[in-house]
């Protein structure tokens, strides 16, 4: 038997509904599989704001550094937009990504057979699409200085600053081909080179990296382009390699095919940590109802059982549980589509219909 050591940053709005969900399944297969689960949280964003001050304290950097890995739910809310920027829940997000170093964000996309007609597009455009996009989380615009507002004569003058180095393109591109070779064996890389500086280095780096996998097929699309192929025939994509706020775009765009944002987990990997995040956000407009859907995060979970946790099995059997779950008819709000087969449940239902499948102990119909 092993000690699991994980590390919860529930965060605010939806966030601790939706960890909640996925901390009993990840219970349960931890204890299926013979493992000891230690879980401890820390307050984090607004939540942090409100008891420390700060958006993220060094005892939660800390901890995070000692676990096994990282379970976030997410963070911000409208009683903490004016905060100064680095006082913001979003600060310890960024924060927390990059005192861990945690450079690469894999966002899995794949449609459920059951949850096609959940999605505003067509059958057929979404049917079998599984592209996984791998983001560059630590780089980019979202960190690059000078970053300021200032007075001008006329007004005021706003700047971010895009920043790209030829390491931080080479280990997230390292990333992307090594996750292509296990899959389609294709990497469509994902700029802005027709305009950016530092996009034009992305390419070039990009094309110098890839000659390390000759087997592996690339190629490279303007990200206009990729925001209009992605609905238009999402099933050409094999990996999606882009940078950080390309990549958090195109992914929330891409999570409709899927048929909500609530169904997208994400695995943030760096050399020696890992967190595990749903793509969503906080969900101000549901949050405290009940109604998020977990499944993002659940299957967050089910990646930290395979990338963190060597527990491959529980990972597939987390999977399947929630595929089964869809086939049964189980639907929070988000993924609803009205037909008359389907159940609308709430959050805390939707994780224990995911639980029955996972514990043979629950009696069907459980939760009902
Ligand atoms: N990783 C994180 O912690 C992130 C935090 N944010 C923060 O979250 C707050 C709200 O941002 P928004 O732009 O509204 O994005 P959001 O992702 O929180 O919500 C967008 C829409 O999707 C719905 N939604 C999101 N997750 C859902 C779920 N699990 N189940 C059902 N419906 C779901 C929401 O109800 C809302 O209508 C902001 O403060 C923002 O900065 C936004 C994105 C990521
Ligand atoms: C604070 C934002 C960068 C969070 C976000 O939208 C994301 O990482 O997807
Ligand atoms: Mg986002």
């Amino acid at each position: 038997m092993s000690v699991k050591e994980i590390v919860v940053l529930p965060g605010d709005g939806i966030g601790p509904e939706v960890t909640k969900e996925a901390l009993n399944i990840l219970e349960t297969v931890c204890k299926r599989h013979g493992h000891q689960l230690k879980t401890k949280s820390y307050a984090f964003g607004g939540a942090s704001i409100d008891q420390f001050g700060r958006p993220l304290t060094q005892e939660t950097i800390d901890a995070c550094k000692d676990a096994s890995a990282v379970l976030l739910g997410a963070v911000g809310g409208e009683q903490w937009n004016n905060e100064p920027k680095d006082k913001r829940p979003e600060a310890a997000l960024l924060g927390i990504r990059k005192e861990l170093d945690l450079y690469a964000n894999l966002r899995p996309i794949k449609t459920y057979d059951s949850l096609i007609h959940a999605s505003p597009l067509k059958p057929e455009i979404v049917s079998g699409v599984d592209i996984m996009i791998v983001r560059e989380l630590t780089g980019g615009i979202y960190f690059g200085r000078p970053r300021l507002i200032e007075k001008t004569e006329t007004g005021e003058r706003g700047v971010d600053t895009k920043v790209y180095t030829t390491e931080e393109i080479e280990r997230v591109t390292h990333t992307a081909f090594e996750t292509a070779a296990k899959r389609n064996r294709r990497v469509t890389s994902v700029d802005k080179s027709n305009v950016l500086d530092a996009s034009r280095l992305w390419r070039q780096v990009v094309i110098e990296s890839a000659s390390q996998w000759p087997e592996i097929e690339l190629n490279h699309m303007l990200v206009d382009n990729c925001a209009m192929q992605l609905v238009r025939d999402p099933s050409q994509f094999d990996v999606i390699l882009t940078g950080n706020m390309f990549g958090d775009i195109l992914s929330d765009e891409a999570s409709m095919i899927t048929g909500s944002i609530g169904m997208l987990p994400s695995a943030s990997i760096g050399k020696e940590y890992a967190m595990y995040e749903p793509v969503h956000g906080s969900a101000p407009d549901i949050a405290g109802q009940n109604k998020a859907n977990p499944l993002a995060t659940i299957a967050s979970v089910a990646l930290m059982c395979r990338h963190s946790l060597d527990m491959p099995d529980a990972a597939q059997e987390i999977e399947e549980a929630i595929e089964t779950t869809l086939q049964d008819g189980f639907r929070t709000g988000d993924i609803a589509s009205g037909d008359p087969d389907e159940y609308l449940v709430s959050t805390t239902e939707m994780g224990s219909a995911v639980l029955k499948h996972l514990n043979p102990d629950l009696q069907p119909g459980t939760f009902l």
